[in-house]
C-alpha cells in the first residue's frame, strides 16, 4: 500500500509518517524544501522520539521523498499510484499542492479504487477546503477520490534542520469522518472514525490551540521564549484557564460533552503545554497571526458564538488583544499584521482581519481591543 504525503515537516514526519507506517504504508514525502527531500533520501529511517511519560522511540522505514517543484511530474505520478494522499503544509498552502492532486487523479487508472484524501490541518473542514482547490475546473475528478475531514492533535515543535529524527510528545489523536467512505474505510489502527467529526474538531481546535495560542501571545508579549516558561508566570496561566473555561462552556453547551469530562481535557492540553521536554517556543506556536485572528479561527470563531449567546468572552477578546503585540521577525503575517495596525482603522482592521462586521455582538468589544492594545 502506498501513501504520499505532502509537508515533509514536523508533523508530516512526526505524526503522519509514523501513524501511516505503522499501517502498513510505503510513505512518499512530497515537499518544495529541496536539502529535506536529500536528507529523507540519503536514510533509510529515522526515528520519533516520544517525550513523556509513556515515551517511546519508534523507527520509521519504507519511505521516498519528491521534490514536486523540481519535478512535478514525479508527484503526479505518486498519486496516481496512491492509495491514501495526506497534507500537512498549512491550511494557506493548500491551493499550491491542489494542482498536483488534480493531474494525479486525471492520471488515475480508470479501474483504479477510489483515492481517500484527507487533510491533516488545524482548521475546520481543511480537506473540504482542499477538494474545492482539487475540484477546481475539473469537477469530474470529484469521483476519483473519497475526501474525509479529519482532526488531528499532536504537539510537534521546531526540529534541528541537521537531521530528519523527530522529537514530538507522546500523546496524539487523530480522529476521522467516517460518514464519506460508506463503510469501507481505510485500516489505520492509530487513528479513530467517527460518525460526527464537529465536536471532535471544535474541541481540539478550541481548547488545545485557543489555550496554546493565548499562552504563546502573552507570552511573546511579555518577552518570554518557551511555551512551558510562559506557563510558569501565573497570571499568564490564569488569562489560559480563563480562556479555556470560555470555549469549555460553549463546547460542552454546543455537544454535550460531560463537564467533568471536558474539564480534564482541557486541564491535560494546559499540563501536555508544560511538558519541560518539549522545547516549543512562543514564536512557533503564535506563527502566522494573521491566519490566528482569523474568522474561523481559534479565538475569533468561539468568541463570536458565545457573543451571540449573550456569553462572557472577556478572556478571549484578551487573548486577541496580546495577538496583536506579535511582530515576530521572519513571520511575513507578523509583518503583515503591524502594517495592517498601522494602516487601518479598529473598525477596519476587525471587519477585515477578523470577519466581525458592525452589528455583532463581539464587534464592539473586539475594536476597543484593538484600539487600546
Ligand atoms: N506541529 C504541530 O504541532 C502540529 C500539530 C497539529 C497540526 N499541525 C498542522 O500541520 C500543518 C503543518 O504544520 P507543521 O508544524 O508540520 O509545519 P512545518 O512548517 O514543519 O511543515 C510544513 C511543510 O510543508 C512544506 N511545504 C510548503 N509548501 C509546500 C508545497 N507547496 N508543497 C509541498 N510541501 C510544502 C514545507 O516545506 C514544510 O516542510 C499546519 O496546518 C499545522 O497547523 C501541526
Ligand atoms: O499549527 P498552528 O500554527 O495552527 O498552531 C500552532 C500550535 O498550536 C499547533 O501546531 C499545536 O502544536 C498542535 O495543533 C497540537 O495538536
Amino acid at each position: 500500500m502506498r501513501a504520499v504525503h505532502f509537508g515533509a515537516g514536523n508533523i508530516g514526519r512526526g505524526f503522519v509518517g509514523v501513524i501511516l507506517h505503522r499501517a502498513g504504508y510505503h510513505v512518499t514525502f512530497v515537499d518544495v524544501n529541496a536539502e529535506l527531500i536529500d536528507a529523507i533520501n540519503a536514510h533509510d529511517s529515522y526515528v520519533v522520539h516520544e517525550v513523556g511519560d509513556h515515551g517511546d522511540d519508534i523507527t520509521v522505514t519504507g519511505f521516498d521523498a519528491i521534490n514536486s517543484q523540481a519535478d512535478p511530474e514525479a508527484a503526479v505520478r505518486a498519486v496516481a499510484e496512491a492509495d491514501i494522499v495526506t497534507c500537512a503544509v498549512g491550511p494557506n498552502v493548500m491551493k499550491f499542492i491542489a494542482p498536483v492532486i488534480r493531474k494525479g487523479l486525471e492520471a488515475r487508472a480508470p479501474e483504479a479504487a477510489r483515492l481517500t484524501v484527507m487533510a491533516v490541518e488545524n482548521a475546520i473542514g481543511a480537506t473540504d477546503q482542499l477538494r474545492e482547490h482539487v475540484v477546481e475546473g475539473a469537477p469530474g475528478v470529484a469521483d476519483r477520490a473519497v475526501f474525509a475531514n479529519t482532526a488531528v492533535d499532536r504537539i510537534v515543535p521546531g526540529q534541528d534542520p541537521s537531521g530528519i529524527d523527530v522529537t514530538v510528545e507522546d500523546f496524539f489523536e487523530w480522529a476521522i469522518d467516517r460518514t464519506p467512505f460508506a463503510g469501507d474505510e481505510p485500516r489505520i489502527p492509530d487513528a479513530h472514525y467517527v460518525d460526527d467529526l464537529q465536536p471532535y474538531i471544535e474541541r481540539k481546535l478550541f481548547t488545545v490551540n485557543t489555550g496554546h495560542a493565548t499562552t504563546a501571545y502573552f507570552g511573546y508579549r511579555a518577552g518570554i521564549e518557551t511555551i512551558a516558561e510562559a506557563l510558569e508566570r501565573p497570571e499568564i496561566l490564569a488569562a489560559v484557564e480563563a480562556a479555556l473555561q470560555e470555549t469549555s462552556k460553549l463546547i460542552v453547551d454546543r455537544f454535550g460533552f460531560d463537564p467533568d469530562e471536558h474539564a480534564q481535557y482541557a486541564a491535560r492540553a494546559i499540563q501536555r503545554f508544560r511538558n519541560p521536554a518539549l522545547p516549543d517556543t512562543c514564536v512557533r506556536i503564535g506563527r502566522q497571526p494573521l491566519r490566528k485572528l482569523g474568522r474561523e479561527d481559534r479565538f475569533v470563531r468561539p468568541a463570536a458564538e458565545l457573543a451571540e449567546r449573550g456569553a462572557e468572552t472577556d478572556a478571549l477578546v484578551a487573548a486577541y488583544g496580546a495577538a496583536l503585540a506579535f511582530d515576530a521577525s521572519d513571520d511575513e503575517q507578523a509583518a503583515e499584521l503591524q502594517q495592517l495596525l498601522r494602516d487601518l482603522s479598529p473598525a477596519e482592521f476587525v471587519t477585515q482581519v477578523s470577519g466581525i462586521e458592525q452589528g455583532h455582538p463581539l464587534f464592539d468589544t473586539l475594536t476597543a481591543a484593538v484600539a487600546t492594545r
